[in-house]
């Protein structure tokens, strides 16, 4: 079966707790060449944040998805072609694994045709992500692959996303990921800043997802790390 996801090599992600450049438009991050955006971020997300942000890029064509980091800012909205759900294979408890998804589906009526899982393996301990979840993140590359395996193979996931959110990661252990997967499409996210990390990271990788640099440095420093994610898979 194929997804969307299939042929993206670059998402940008934006953060709907933080603000864009001065100057710059929601019609400007839809027009950076990316395949796809993500709405989402770790801390100080409301659902309220979130549909400004759908509701800013809903006229413009690049797919939206969602990736809400709790239930409670999950929004209905025909803008969004889906919602991206983590899981984190390596938290430090069950509650971030399958447990917020347990109270979700008790007390939401889901679209499960919009709805995929993301499965992250956590890497940056300083990251507010590692923090929340209590991620064990002292892995060598062979873990980081087992786990990709074990998603994969294991649990079904389509997506697994290896996240150094705010730090650029460690290409050996991305690498391992990678080779671990025979359909799945790997994500790579954290400190991508320009045209050559992106290309770097992108040929360990099916798709970089960009973040802050959208925040600190604006839509032409993202177009740039479009074309090197490109370049990197045009080769
Ligand atoms: C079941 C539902 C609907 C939600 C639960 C989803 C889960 C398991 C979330 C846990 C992991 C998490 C909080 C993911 C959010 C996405 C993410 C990693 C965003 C990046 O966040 P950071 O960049 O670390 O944080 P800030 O941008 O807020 O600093
Ligand atoms: O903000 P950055 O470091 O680009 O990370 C992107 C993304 O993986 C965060 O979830
Ligand atoms: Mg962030």
């Amino acid at each position: 079966m194929s997804n969307p996801w299939d042929d993206w090599d670059h998402v940008l992600k934006v953060d709907p707790d933080k603000e864009l450049r001065d100057g710059e438009t929601f019609e400007d991050v839809c027009r950076t060449g990316t395949d796809a955006i993500e709405i989402g971020g770790t801390l100080d997300v409301t659902a309220e944040k979130m549909t400004r942000v759908v509701d800013a890029a809903a006229e413009y064509d690049v797919p939206l998805y969602q990736e809400p980091s709790n239930p409670g800012v999950v929004i209905d909205s025909p803008a969004l072609d889906g919602y991206l759900i983590p899981t984190v294979f390596n938290a430090g408890g069950p509650f971030w694994i399958t447990g917020a998804h347990k109270e979700w589906v008790r007390i939401d009526d889901l679209d499960w045709d919009r709805t995929h899982t993301e499965a992250y393996i956590v890497l940056n301990p300083d990251a507010a992500v590692a923090e929340v979840t209590d991620a064990n993140c002292d892995l060598a590359a062979d873990d980081v692959g087992a786990y990709a395996k074990v998603a994969e193979r294991m649990f079904g996931q389509e997506i697994v996303y290896v996240e150094y959110s705010g730090t650029f990661g460690d290409t050996e252990k991305v690498a391992a990921a990678h080779d671990a997967l025979d359909d799945a499409t790997l994500f790579y996210g954290g400190g991508i800043s320009d045209y050559e990390s992106a290309n770097e990271m992108a040929a360990h990788s099916d798709v970089i997802v960009v973040g802050d640099l959208l925040h600190d440095e604006g839509v032409d420093a993202v177009r740039e790390t479009v074309n090197g994610a490109k370049d990197a898979h045009d080769d």
